[in-house]
């Protein structure tokens, strides 16, 4: 499927939610210039908000930006690597100053490389451990501490992995997510007073640009991810972050909602391939 039909697919897609429902907010989402993160932004925006998509490619967050503008709406593309403490900072500067403090922050933002555990290098594992853990805690303290700061309540989304069975082949990114896992659900106490909700959204299998980087033999048995047998779409995975994000969810806090097709329940991802010993 092409670029545009699948942008026109996020922005004609029917949508529970009321179309003013983020009217007057605005919204941070990083890795906003593919995938899920680029669903949530345009779905963000159809329902409202002001939205900022960051990522590290200015060329992705430009082409969405047009895209929007192509519907008559304003979304800004602010490069970042949010990794890099440093960057994060100047973005939420560059943000506050172009367009206002977020109300809502999204961290779908980060990536791996499917290997087998045994074979990481240590240069493979930390820069893993690093887009995941790091640039997510990073955004999110920081989202925090401006709230604090300025007496503003806000909520937070955190796109993780689902880390209960662990994931063959991307050991490294399940050790990070668990740490975002653990990071959400202290914070959520920590945080509560400031009225500060934090969540995660824990995707399966989804069929992003993201998969672009496993290799056939893994890609030939994504079917038997699920007992739907198919992978998620970016857009379905944006609609549970828009639910958390919004007032639906106000209740929710410190929580990890799985969006999996059944995943957990039924099925296996072998994203390095299948070991010989796991055949019949
Ligand atoms: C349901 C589950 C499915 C999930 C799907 C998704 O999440 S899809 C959606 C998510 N989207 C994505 O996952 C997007 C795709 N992923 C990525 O862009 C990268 O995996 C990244 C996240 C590490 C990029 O971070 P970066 O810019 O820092 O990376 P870099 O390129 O500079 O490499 C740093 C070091 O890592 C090592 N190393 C790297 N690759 C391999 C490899 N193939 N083999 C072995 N090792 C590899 C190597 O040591 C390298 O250093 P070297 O030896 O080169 O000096
Ligand atoms: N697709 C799937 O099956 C699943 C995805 N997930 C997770 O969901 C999230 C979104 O993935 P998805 O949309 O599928 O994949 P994409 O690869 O399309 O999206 C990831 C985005 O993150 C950006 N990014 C990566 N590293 C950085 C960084 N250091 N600083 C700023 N931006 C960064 C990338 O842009 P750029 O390279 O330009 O920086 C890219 O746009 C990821 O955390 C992913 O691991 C979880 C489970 C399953």
């Amino acid at each position: 499927m092409s670029d545009a039909v699948l942008l026109d697919a996020i922005w004609n897609a029917d949508t529970v939610y009321r179309p003013d429902l983020f009217a007057g907010k605005t919204a941070l989402v990083s890795g906003g210039g593919s995938g899920i993160g680029r669903a949530t932004a345009l779905l963000l925006a159809r329902l409202g908000a002001r939205v900022v998509i960051t990522g590290r490619t200015q060329e992705k967050l430009d082409r969405v930006v047009a895209y929007a503008a192509s519907r008559g709406v304003t979304l800004h593309g602010f490069a970042a690597n949010v990794r890099e403490h440093e960057q994060v900072l100047a973005l939420y500067e560059r943000v506050e100053a172009e367009v206002g403090l977020p109300d809502v922050l999204i961290n779908s933002a980060g990536g791996q490389f499917p290997q087998p555990a045994i074979e990481f290098s240590p240069k493979g594992w930390n820069a893993v451990v690093s887009n995941n853990l790091n640039s997510t805690w990073f955004m999110m303290q920081r989202a925090a501490q401006r709230w604090r700061d300025t007496q503003r309540p806000g909520s937070i989304v955190n796109v993780i992995v689902v880390t209960e069975r662990g994931m063959p082949g991307v050991a490294h990114t399940v050790a990070a997510r668990a740490g975002i896992v653990g990071a959400t659900r202290t914070v959520a106490v920590e945080w509560a007073p400031l009225n500060i909700r934090i969540n995660c959204v824990a995707p399966g299998l989804t069929a992003s640009e993201g998969l672009a980087v496993y290799p056939p033999e893994a890609v030939a048995e994504f079917p038997r991810a699920n007992p739907m047998k198919r992978p998620g779409t970016p857009l379905e995975i944006a609609q549970a972050c828009v639910f958390l994000a919004a007032p639906s969810a106000s209740f929710i806090t410190g929580e990890v909602l799985t969006v999996d097709g059944g995943g957990k329940l039924w099925g296996e991802l072998w994203l390095a391939g299948r070991p010989d010993y796991y055949r019949d």
